[in-house]
């Protein structure tokens, strides 16, 4: 069995840094674009669509979730998120290329606290604080042995 705890994020065949799930696509399928230093192109697709023509508010924590860890991944690979709370202060148009600045606000030992800005020409649309973790060294085994003690799930709730 594949050690879980090996698992860091490394570029793909394309040369992203992408996470397991997009890593078959060979692109960020939330349409997150690492440009200069912190800043980054993103562009709601289309399916994540919430109102007509704006992104759903789901996305937009997801993609911020994905800059603020790929900010964080250019130093520790391993990584995962505490917290995350977004604002929301202007719809976000789909199809649009939006940008993204991150800044590492604090690092120290295992703690980071990072945030970002989403904008459009000179508008602010969202922003974004998360704590992140260094993973610890069994966190991935760990969460496996307490689901494998868990009962099998049957069809009866
Ligand atoms: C280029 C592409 C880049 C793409 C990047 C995408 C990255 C996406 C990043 C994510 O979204 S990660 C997914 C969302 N985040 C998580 O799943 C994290 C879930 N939360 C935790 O695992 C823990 O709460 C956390 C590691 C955040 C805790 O860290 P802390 O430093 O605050 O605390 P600590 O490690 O001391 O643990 C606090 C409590 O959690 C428990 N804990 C920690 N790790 C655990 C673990 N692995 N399994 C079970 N329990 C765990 C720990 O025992 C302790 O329990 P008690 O309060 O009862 O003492």
């Amino acid at each position: 069995m594949p050690d879980s705890d090996s698992f860091t994020i490394e570029p793909s065949s394309s040369g992203r840094m992408l996470c397991g799930g997009c890593v078959p696509d060979g692109v960020c399928r939330l349409g997150v674009e690492p440009r200069d230093g912190m800043w980054f192109d993103v562009t709601c697709p289309r399916h994540w669509q919430g109102g007509p023509g704006v992104a759903h508010g789901g996305w937009i924590a997801a993609a911020f979730d994905d800059v603020l860890n790929t900010a964080a991944l250019r130093t520790e690979p391993r990584m995962v998120t505490k917290s995350l709370s977004v604002e929301y202060l202007r719809p976000v148009p789909v199809d649009r290329k939006l940008a993204v600045l991150a800044r590492i606000e604090r690092h120290e030992g295992r703690e980071w606290t990072v945030s970002a800005r989403m904008t459009l020409g000179a508008d602010t649309l969202a922003t974004a604080h998360a704590e992140l973790r260094t993973r610890r060294p069994d966190h991935y085994s760990r969460h496996e042995h307490w689901l494998a003690g868990l009962p099998l799930p049957t069809n009866e709730n």
